[in-house]
């Protein structure tokens, strides 16, 4: 059987590169696309996505503004430093990086963003919206995933697809996406009994658990198309990649994989917002 090895930094250039034209104009009107990003305590590899997100901007011309916040701050100074960049017209686009410490309520301060702001999908509003089919900015990996899949022309209507993981800005958004697109959805979980026997039916996999290297190739139907949306510890995707390769037809590799689309996903909607301002 043919192997497709999805290759997420091609898509990622693809998107960024269309990217580039519209910065430059947006640059030329006094407009420059402006993401902040905000990052609270100092876990490493939270600060290494943070960085590279940062860095990706810059690449293409976005600013980059990166609001770094102690870990012991209470949710309401969280939302405090959210308003300041609601209310700055400068900001683009914001970005909570999750996780954050467990004692700060982290649904309070999505909630905090702006809608027009949320570039990122993680308010109910633009959650809501994305569920509905009409969102602007559904959450990044969840958009980064079906970029991949239209990237490679993967047809995704009439398709069985089975989602493992329910989180708010992962598993639940690109179960609603898949659902828009006229997929068969089944969005799977911890809870989730006789697992294998679902994502035997599956012709998409989409493995957003956070669990290393858990989806088994014995699980999977032959053929089926496997994105792994991992980011577990060690650049460690969800699925066990040495299996699962061998009965799909085609498999994202962790890395270079969803996580470069995520962040190209992530500077188009920056890219997009900062356009809105013009009209
Ligand atoms: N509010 C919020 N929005 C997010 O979108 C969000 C978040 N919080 N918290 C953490 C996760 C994780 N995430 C990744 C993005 C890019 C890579 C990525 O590009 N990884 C590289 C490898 C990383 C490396 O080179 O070190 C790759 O897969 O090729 C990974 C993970 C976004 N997330």
């Amino acid at each position: 059987m043919n192997k497709l090895i999805l290759d997420g930094k091609a898509v990622a250039q693809e998107i960024k590169s269309n990217l580039k034209k519209r910065v430059e104009s947006l640059t030329e009107k006094g407009i420059v696309p402006c993401l902040a990003t905000i990052l609270v305590g100092d876990n490493p590899s939270s600060e290494t996505y943070v960085r590279m997100k940062g860095n990706a901007c810059e690449k293409i011309g976005i600013k980059s503004i990166r609001i770094q916040l102690p870990k012991d701050i209470q949710t309401e100074e969280l939302i405090d430093a959210i308003q300041e960049l609601n209310n700055d017209d400068a900001v683009h686009g914001i970005l909570l990086q999750h996780p954050v410490p467990s004692h700060i309520d982290e649904r309070k301060a999505f909630e905090a963003i702006n809608l027009k702001k949320d570039v990122d999908g993680v308010t109910s509003a633009g959650y809501g919206q994305t569920a509905l089919g009409f969102g602007e900015y559904p959450s990044c990996t969840p958009a980064a995933i079906l970029n991949i899949l239209k990237y490679y022309q993967i047809t995704i209507e009439g398709k069985q697809a089975v989602v493992v993981g329910r989180s708010p800005i992962l598993g639940k958004p690109v179960s609603a996406l898949l659902l828009n697109e006229n997929a068969t959805v089944t969005t799977c979980h911890s809870k989730t009994a006789n697992l294998p026997d679902i994502l035997k039916q599956a012709d998409i996999v989409v493995a957003a658990i956070g669990k290393p290297k858990f989806i088994q190739g014995d699980w999977l139907k032959d053929g089926c198309i496997v994105l792994d949306a991992g980011y577990n510890k060690g650049n460690i995707g969800d699925v066990d990649y040495e299996s699962c390769y061998n009965v799909a037809s085609a498999i994202t590799p962790v890395p270079g994989g969803v996580g470069p689309v995520t962040i190209a996903t992530l500077l188009k909607h920056t890219v997009d917002s900062a356009e809105k301002t013009l009209t």
